[in-house]
């Protein structure tokens, strides 16, 4: 029988000191699918990405991947993988190096084709050369993407990917990483404090208030029935709030450009 499920995260609770910072988080996904981490600063967000890593450990639950019991494996040995908010690039190796460097000491796990065709899909073939400071914004983000993905990762975990972007560019990366999650079946978990984007990206949403599960589920059903009154306004309210740009971003516009 097919598996219903190929992450699970059943009862993940965690504490730095005395303080709990994550309680009785259960959530499950599926390869190819999105998932946005969504809420406010301090609510536990990039805990819980830590602890799906293997960068921290849980208290207490159990982390599963395709029925395998991950808590216990080291960040090596999970075989997932991040790419950070401030991209952690060399800057004093050529894009090319960059987007090659893990795999020195995996010979053989990406052929010259499948770096070439990573290469196309995320536009980079006219950077290659340059090295990281003569990048835009965006530019550094995909090859930060492009480096994680020749690492072949069962799981890409993305913290704040689109923070440091605006407008344009932001949008590019934005449907970067959904035809990325879509055409290799590759689980992709994103940490945000921003409703447009997780409503815009994700399959599904985990919305935390204070290090519990305020409401996991797809974004139509939190759009259409917020749990509580949290999500009500914290998603909402804010998507209010950023109506007239988002429209005023989408006007008169018919596609993105995406070389930035
Ligand atoms: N290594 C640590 N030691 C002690 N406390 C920590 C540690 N890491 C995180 N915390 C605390 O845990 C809480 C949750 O932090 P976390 O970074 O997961 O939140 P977040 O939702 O990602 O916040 P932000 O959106 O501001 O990045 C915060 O109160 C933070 O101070």
């Amino acid at each position: 029988m097919p598996r219903l499920h190929d992450l699970e995260l059943i009862g993940i609770d965690k504490s730095f000191a005395t303080s709990k910072v994550l309680s009785d988080i259960s959530i499950s996904l599926k390869n190819g699918e999105i998932l946005s981490i969504l809420g406010p600063s301090g609510c536990g967000k990039t805990t819980l990405l830590n602890l799906i890593l293997g960068l921290e450990q849980a208290d207490a639950g159990k982390i599963l991947y395709e029925d395998r019991e991950v808590n216990c494996l080291p960040m090596e040995k999970r075989g997932f993988n991040i790419v950070f908010q401030d991209y952690a690039l060399f800057p004093h190796l050529s894009v090319d190096k960059n987007i090659r460097y893990g795999l020195a000491n995996k010979k053989g796990l990406t052929s010259e084709a499948e770096l070439a065709e990573l290469i196309d899909l995320l536009d980079l073939g006219p950077h290659l050369k340059k090295r990281i400071d003569q990048l835009s914004g965006g530019q550094k983000q995909r090859v930060a993407l492009a480096r994680t993905l020749v690492m072949k990762p069962k799981i890409l975990l993305l913290d704040e990917p689109l923070s440091a972007l605006d407008g344009m560019i932001k949008e590019g990366i934005k449907q970067r990483i959904i035809k990325i999650a879509k055409q290799m079946n590759l689980m992709t978990i994103i940490v945000t404090h921003d409703p447009e984007e997780a409503l815009t990206m994700s399959d599904k949403v985990l919305i935390l208030e204070k290090g519990r599960v305020a409401q996991f589920g797809t974004r139509e059903e939190i759009v259409a029935s917020p749990a509580n009154s949290f999500v009500k306004n914290f998603i909402l309210e804010q998507l209010e709030s950023k109506k007239e740009n988002i429209m005023k971003l989408f006007a008169g516009k018919k596609e993105f450009q995406l070389d930035y």
